[in-house]
């Protein structure tokens, strides 16, 4: 059998959502390690001011694409930006387009969504489902399409506890969309999310489908090289809040499953679920869940220690507190900790500005970092069972050299080692700081401890003064534990004076 880059050369591949997180991961992969591909069209819209030409040649200009150009400086002639806005009547793609994708588009990878939680659900259906449902009437015009591949995401049924790699009955008939009731899911996103797959899954008897369900996808784990992220989404604004020493506080179980799947792990899949539904054609749609949980589980409460010792070793610039962020499931407590550790401190911050003159600002941070833990907590106080056997059977059907060209074998994933990465990639890649400012960033971090043990000192003054001087009974107990530690020490000195 072909293998997987004999399998894409000389074919023309279509992808939407390749401005996006996983879509670049996705482009870049496929250049480098399917080299004879022919042509990538990118379905793009034009975006603040910047035209879709523009958007995609900066896009190139990334880091992220070192690699490819290293080995092929023209890779750029593969791309082919399609002007494409999802939300539009028929994609807004022109007639001359359609003509062109239609007569010669063999593979389908379909990443484009709004990933937004707080989506205003007539926008999410509108992309998440309708724009997939117009895509798929597309596929079905063109002649040598051979696989259309939709990437999901593992929480689409986080209604329930464990999920198969089926498709489940939908939350509501697609058709019915705009009159439901209520939605049975914590938000627009993964609601609409099921409903595409659904809607997926019912062309399945004309296309060959392949569905990837990801879990939380994080920093690249090896390719192209480790910890590489570029945005604040899911777990990485909350590292990149606690690394800076806002976030000290947040809900999650200690002991729930970090169900985390590093990106290049997911675009390996995928590719290689490309290549098996092409090349097999199964008869019904396959659903691939893309997990670790239940391969190799790591925990919140791990998570957190080793986001924590991370930012010790590799501080990130100008932190606002030393880092020390603590999870913990009971409400209350999160409460508590968000009142001392969060709003005191905010406010106190926002104080000294407004005396010197400059805009408060630390309590609309917090305002805003509060309604985006507050929206991610439901994922992280809970956690789920995934059944993941099409991605152990796809494992199967690759060769060894696949294998490793591809690699989504979880198993050899070092937890420790991959959030260590992650954790310089966010100060890298997200907050383009640079790796030789660690030292004064060291020093900023020791001089913050600095202003800790002043300001507890002048603290421990002040409650003396108010509490102690004032009142005969504290003053009695406090001349009591010294004179307790002074009968202490004396005995310890009087001790090994006559060991002596
Ligand atoms: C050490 C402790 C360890 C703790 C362990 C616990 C960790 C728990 C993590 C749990 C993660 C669970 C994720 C579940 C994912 C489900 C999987 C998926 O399928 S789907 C994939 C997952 N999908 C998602 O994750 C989507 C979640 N995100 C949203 O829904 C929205 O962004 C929002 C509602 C949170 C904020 O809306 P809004 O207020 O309108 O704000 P905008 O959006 O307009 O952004 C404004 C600016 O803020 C920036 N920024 C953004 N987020 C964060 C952040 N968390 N932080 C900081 N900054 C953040 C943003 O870049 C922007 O910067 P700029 O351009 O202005 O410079
Ligand atoms: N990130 C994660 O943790 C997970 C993601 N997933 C799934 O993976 C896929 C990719 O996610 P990710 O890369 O993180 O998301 P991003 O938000 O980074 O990318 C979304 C992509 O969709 C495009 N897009 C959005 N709206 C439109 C529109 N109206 N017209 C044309 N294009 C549009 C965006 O283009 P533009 O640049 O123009 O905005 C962008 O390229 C999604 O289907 C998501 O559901 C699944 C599980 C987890």
């Amino acid at each position: 059998m072909a293998s997987i880059a004999d399998y894409y050369a000389g074919k023309n591949v279509l992808i939407t959502g390749a401005t996006g997180f996983m879509g670049k991961v996705l482009v870049e992969k496929l250049l480098r390690s399917c080299p004879e591909v022919r042509t990538l069209y990118l379905l793009v819209r034009p975006k603040a001011g910047q035209s879709m030409q523009e958007r995609v040649s900066d896009m190139m200009k990334c880091k992220l694409f070192d690699r490819v150009r290293e080995d092929n400086p023209d890779f750029h002639q593969k791309i082919v930006p399609i002007s494409s806005e999802l939300t539009q009547p028929a994609l807004a793609i022109s007639p001359e387009d359609v003509e062109r994708l239609t007569s010669c588009v063999n593979i389908i990878f379909h990443c484009a969504a709004t990933i937004r939680f707080d989506e205003p659900l007539k926008h999410a259906l509108q992309l998440n489902v309708i724009a997939t449902q117009q895509l798929l009437s597309l596929a079905q015009q063109m002649h040598h399409l051979q696989a259309f591949i939709h990437i999901s995401t593992a929480y689409a049924n986080c209604n329930r506890r464990h999920i198969d790699e089926i498709i489940y009955p939908p939350p509501v008939e697609p058709k019915n969309l705009l009159s439901a009731p209520e939605l049975r899911r914590p938000n627009t996103y993964t609601y609409t999310k099921a409903l595409a797959e659904c809607v997926v899954q019912r062309e399945s008897s004309k296309l060959s489908i392949g569905i990837i369900r990801p879990s939380i996808v994080g920093a690249s784990w090896q390719e192209p090289f480790p910890g590489w992220i570029d945005n604040f989404n899911g777990p990485s604004g909350v590292f990149i809040a606690a690394g800076k020493g806002i976030l000290r506080t947040m809900r999650a179980n200690n002991d729930a499953v970090a169900d985390l799947i590093p990106v290049d792990v997911v675009i390996n899949l995928t590719l290689a679920a490309g290549w098996y539904t092409a090349v097999h054609r199964p008869k019904a749609a396959l659903v691939y869940n893309c997990t670790t949980g239940g391969i190799n589980p790591f925990h919140w409460g791990e998570i957190e220690h080793h986001v924590m010792s991370s930012f010790k070793r590799n501080p990130l610039e100008q932190a606002f507190r030393r880092p020390n962020a603590n999870i913990t499931s009971n409400y209350l407590m999160n409460q508590y900790w968000v009142l001392v550790s969060h709003k005191f401190p905010a406010l106190i911050y926002d104080l000294y500005l407004r005396l010197s003159g400059q805009k408060p600002q630390m309590m609309r941070i917090f305002n805003r970092l509060h309604k985006a833990i507050g929206l991610l907590e439901y994922f992280s106080s809970q956690d789920w069972e995934w059944n993941s056997e099409n991605m152990n059977m796809l494992m199967s059907q690759l060769s060894p050299e696949d294998r490793k060209t591809f690699n989504f074998d979880v198993r050899q994933l070092n937890w420790p080692e991959y959030i260590e990465n992650y954790c310089i990639g966010t100060k890298k890649y997200v907050l383009n700081e640079d790796m030789s400012d660690i030292p004064a960033a060291r020093q900023h971090l020791r001089k913050l401890r600095n202003i800790r043990y002043t300001f507890n000192t002048l603290l421990l003054v002040f409650i003396w003064r108010v509490f102690i001087a004032r009142s005969q009974m504290a003053r009695n107990i406090w001349y009591f534990v010294v004179s307790l530690c002074f009968k202490f020490l004396s005995y310890f000195r009087a001790s090994s004076t006559l060991t002596n």
